[in-house]
């Protein structure tokens, strides 16, 4: 009884590509087709007949494509229950005649504004036949097929083929969701489109791709990413990236980002680095960076800004690792590292877009913008007797980056162009401090004139006591303490500098 024969179409679509089969499956139905200009030419260059809606709304299409199809005789076609009586017998008395199938798509709104287009043409991409005629066939999937997308070309004509050209209520509210899909997500593009201007307090997010993981931050939780990961990246070896590798990754691209210019590589876990360096080659910066942590490496996600060659390969190819994300491999690298079967390997193809963060949390969503500020030389304020030396000033913009990246309270002990030991993740910057030495030291660094980056400011001068035991010369924090000038003064008493930033880097 649900079962439904599709008797007449409307076909409206924007882009006509990939029509050709399920017109050919109609024709052999023998179902009747009303289509609008474009559509309606497509269709008839296929050999099949063809009704303009024109004929049923007595109207040619007017304001420049405004109105074409919204008239009564179509949206009465599509709305009317079937089994209803009081509807069937004014679909009769108004010579209704009933829509059985709806195909089409709509303006492309989103690839006009990405376009750079004048309000103007944007205007005139908001679609509105298009929605109506999906919200109102989706509405009445009880008695109507809706199909919004060509990605559900190929479902209905399999349906169609084994089902003898109808379709079960299952699918006709299967293609229903589909369509809201289709539709919820346009409006969400036009209102932010609309909001960037107008800043109504309301956060409207849409991804209409998606792909389900195997798994969560741990076995036992189901997990999906939503969004374009192969806009971004082309995998080129490896398993599936599961969720923590996807946190993993974003961590790492958003660090190597701070070396633009420079030969950088980095080894991360948990999202932090255990790993950082410039170098003149990309095996350099990889061996720099291994060293930092030998032990961490093991199992870590790897990411270099410039190009994988064979030198750097052999040196990373005897390190089990997770991920390894460049912007190219030559060749022969990748040859020699697709030799381990599971090894991810992804070549970055872009910047990461966007300048918004959001996170749920308690029963709803927080929103910032991304931390993309990062301090020069000109942003420091020297503020004790003694200036840092000019390879003290490198050192102290490269730890405040890798700082930066870090999870809070975090302190980084590094040279101009090596991490040696970072505290991560500590509740007291001094509990950060003491990691960072006690690691670095494991690791046979020798502090005496490294420097020390914080990422937030120095409630107590009980930090710059402790750095200054170890040798450590230059410190870079933000300021910012009611209590600033005891580790200034400190410093000045010890022979140590000390710049501010003013900017604060947390991460949570
Ligand atoms: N205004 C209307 O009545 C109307 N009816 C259908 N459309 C759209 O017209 C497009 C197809 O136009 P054509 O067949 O003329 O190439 C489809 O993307 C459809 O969404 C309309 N245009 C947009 O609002």
């Amino acid at each position: 009884m649900a079962n439904k024969k599709i008797q007449s179409a409307l076909i409206s679509v924007y882009y006509k590509d990939n029509l050709e089969p399920i017109i050919e499956q109609l024709k052999a139905q023998g179902v009747k087709i009303y289509s609008t200009g474009g559509t309606q030419k497509f269709i008839e260059d296929q050999g099949a007949e063809v009704i303009p809606v024109e004929e049923l709304t007595g109207y040619p299409s007017i304001f420049g494509g405004r109105v074409k199809t919204l008239h009564p005789k179509i949206f009465g076609g599509i709305l009317h229950r079937r089994d209803h009586e009081g509807d069937v017998s004014q679909a009769g008395e108004f010579d209704i005649p009933a829509i059985d199938l709806v195909i089409v798509d709509l303006y492309p709104f989103e690839e006009t504004v990405a376009s750079g287009a004048p309000e103007a043409d944007i205007i005139e991409k908001i679609d509105i036949g298009g929605i109506s005629l999906i919200r109102a066939a989706a509405k009445n999937f009880k008695d109507v097929v809706i199909i919004a997308s060509q990605a559900q070309y190929g479902e209905l004509e399999e349906r169609l083929k084994s089902q003898d050209g109808a379709t079960t209520l299952e699918d006709r509210r299967y293609f229903a969701a589909q369509a809201f899909q289709v539709s919820s997500n346009y409006d969400t593009h036009i209102f932010n489109y609309f909001n960037q201007a107008e800043n109504i307090p309301a956060l409207k997010v849409s991804e209409s791709k998606s792909k389900s993981l195997r798994y969560g931050e741990n076995p036992h939780q189901a997990a999906h990413f939503y969004g374009d990961i192969e806009a971004l990246f082309e995998q080129l070896n490896g398993k599936e990236l599961s969720y923590n590798n996807l946190v993993d990754v974003d961590a790492a691209v958003n660090l190597i980002a701070e070396f633009k210019g420079e030969t950088a590589f980095a080894i991360l876990k948990h999202t932090n680095a255990c790993g950082v360096a410039v170098a003149n080659t990309v095996k350099e910066a990889y061996l720099k960076s291994f060293e930092a942590d030998t032990t961490s490496a093991f199992g870590g996600v790897l990411v270099t800004n410039q190009t994988v060659d064979l030198a750097a390969a052999e040196e990373m190819n005897s390190l089990f690792f997770e991920v390894l994300i460049a912007p190219a491999f030559d060749a022969d690298a990748l040859e020699l590292l697709k030799g381990k079967k599971n090894r991810i390997l992804l070549v970055q193809k872009m910047d990461l877009p966007g300048t918004k963060q959001i996170k749920t949390l308690l029963n709803g969503i927080i929103e910032q913008d991304k931390d993309l500020q990062t301090e020069t030389k000109a942003d420091f304020k020297i503020v004790t007797k003694v200036s840092p030396t000019d390879a003290e000033m490198d050192a102290l913009v490269f730890a405040a980056k890798v700082c930066k990246h870090t999870k809070s309270n975090t302190i980084i002990l590094s040279n101009n162009n090596q991490l040696f030991a970072s505290g991560v993740g500590q509740t007291s910057r001094v509990d950060a401090l003491r990691q960072a030495i006690e690691k670095a030291k494991s690791f046979n660094f020798d502090l005496n004139g490294a420097v020390m980056a914080s990422d937030a400011f120095f409630p107590f001068p009980d930090c710059v006591e402790i750095a200054s035991k170890e040798g450590i010369k230059a410190v870079v924090q933000p300021g910012g303490s009611i209590k600033d000038q005891d580790s200034i003064n400190f410093c000045d008493a010890n022979g140590m500098s000390m710049v501010m930033t003013g900017v604060r880097h947390f991460k949570h």
